[in-house]
Order: C-alpha cells, then sequence, then structure tokens
C-alpha cells in the first residue's frame, strides 16, 4: 500500500491534516530532545520527512522501513539520510544501540504492534527513551463527533482529489477508528518493558505523543 502512496504522500499529509503535521512534527522532536552525538531510530520513516528534525538537531538518525517505495522516494528527495530497510517486528540492529527510537504515524500500520514495541525496546539502550506520535481519539464528545465526521466523510473525496491511491485513505479512517485509545496504548508499552509511560494529546487528541523509559539495567 505504501508503495503505491510514495510519490504523492507528503503532499497529501500537508492537505489532509490541514497543515497540521508540521505542528505535530515539531512537538515530537521536543519530546525526544534530539542533541548533537546521539543516534536516532525513526522507525517506519517512510520519505523520511519525520526523521529531518532530529538532523536539523544535530543527531545521527537513521530512517528504517520496509516499503521500498517510500525508501526509494526518500532517497530522491533526502540523499545524505541513511535510510535503512528494515521490518520492526524484526530490526536489523543489535541490542543496545541507540539513544531514542520514535515511530511517527507508523505503528498503527504494523501488523503485531506488540512485537514492534519490543523491538524498539530492545535496541534502545539503558537510559534511552521511545517517543510514539500516533493518531488517537479526541477527549472531548463534541469535537469527537465533528472528527470522526471528518474521518469517514470528508476525508476520502479529499483523498481522491489529491492522493495516487484514494482506497489507502479509507484505510486510514478505519484503522484511526480501530487503534486503541491514548491509555490503551500506554499498557501495551509497559507490557513491552517501557517504564514511566505518559502521554499528552495535540490537537483535543487527534494525535497523541507517547513517551517511556529503558531504565538502566
Ligand atoms: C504513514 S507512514 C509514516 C511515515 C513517516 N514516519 C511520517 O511520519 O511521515 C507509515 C510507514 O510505516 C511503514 N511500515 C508499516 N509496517 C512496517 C513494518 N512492519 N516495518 C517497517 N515499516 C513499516 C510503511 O511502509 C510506511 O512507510
Amino acid at each position: 500500500m505504501f508503495d503505491n502512496v510514495a510519490e504523492r504522500y507528503d503532499l497529501t499529509n500537508d492537505v489532509l491534516s490541514l497543515g497540521q503535521d508540521r505542528r505535530w512534527r515539531k512537538e515530537v522532536a521536543k519530546a525526544v530532545d534530539a542533541r548533537p552525538a546521539q543516534k536516532i531510530l525513526d522507525l517506519a520513516a517512510g520519505t523520511g520527512t519525520s526523521s529531518l528534525p532530529f538532523v536539523q538537531a544535530g543527531a545521527y538518525v537513521v530512517p528504517c522501513d520496509f516499503s521500498l517505495g517510500m525508501l526509494r522516494v526518500g532517497k530522491e528527495r533526502n540523499s545524505w539520510l541513511p535510510f535503512t530497510a528494515g521490518d520492526a517486528t524484526r530490526l536489523p540492529f543489535k541490542d543496545d544501540t541507540f539513544d531514542a527510537v520514535t515511530i511517527s504515524f507508523g505503528l498503527r500500520n504494523v501488523q503485531d504492534t506488540d512485537a514492534a514495541l519490543r523491538e524498539m525496546y530492545r535496541v534502545t539502550k539503558p537510559g534511552g527513551r521511545i517517543v510514539i506520535s500516533e493518531f488517537s481519539h479526541p477527549t472531548w464528545a463534541p469535537f469527537r463527533t465533528v472528527y470522526t465526521e471528518y474521518l469517514m466523510r470528508a476525508l476520502p473525496p479529499v483523498a481522491r482529489a489529491v492522493s495516487s491511491n484514494p482506497e489507502a485513505y479509507v484505510y486510514l479512517a478505519e484503522s484511526i477508528r480501530a487503534w486503541p485509545d491514548q491509555s490503551g496504548l500506554a499498557d501495551r508499552l509497559t507490557k513491552a518493558g517501557w517504564s514511566k509511560v505518559a502521554w499528552r494529546n495535540l490537537t483535543g487528541g487527534v494525535v497523541a505523543l507517547h513517551r517511556g523509559f529503558k531504565v538502566h539495567s
């Protein structure tokens, strides 16, 4: 599916999120607290757009994804990034490799969420952190109603106009509705071994930013 939308993926994001995606990415960068000399894994990085804020902060970033189509477009746009092909549930990295691991709008798409959370834990150094940015569920009921209408009615026709594969955006709406809420995802993180798990809502809960730490062993 991502191979098919790769070419117009970044443009479609901007349009469908009404430009909010740029703000969400800035918040992810703050939560990761990327600094020079740090090694960061950006998992399910797609075209690498989610990796750029960490490069700007001076960190060494490895964008990893299993869609060769997304990686190819990423390589065309950001050729200096060390794009790596890999499956989130069987990461091609040694234990305790990264200071931080992050995944933006990717975890919902991974078939085995819990396996990916455990793999991200394995490759993180003790003391390191995980930051997940993912669509979630607005907390204020009236806003949730309006947002659900947007997802189910407005988004598919807009996607038909902008995207090369509108079906992918029907999947987007359905997968967001089926995704666990903020506390449900926090529980999954804790079960995978992460400590001090907390989250913060962005745009009223349209997106949730989850953070956790790998305690020193
Ligand atoms: C919505 S895109 C997110 C891309 C990027 N992180 C961003 O914020 O724009 C989701 C990505 O997850 C990747 N993905 C899904 N399952 C994966 C898996 N098991 N292993 C690696 N990447 C995966 C897809 O190939 C796709 O590029």
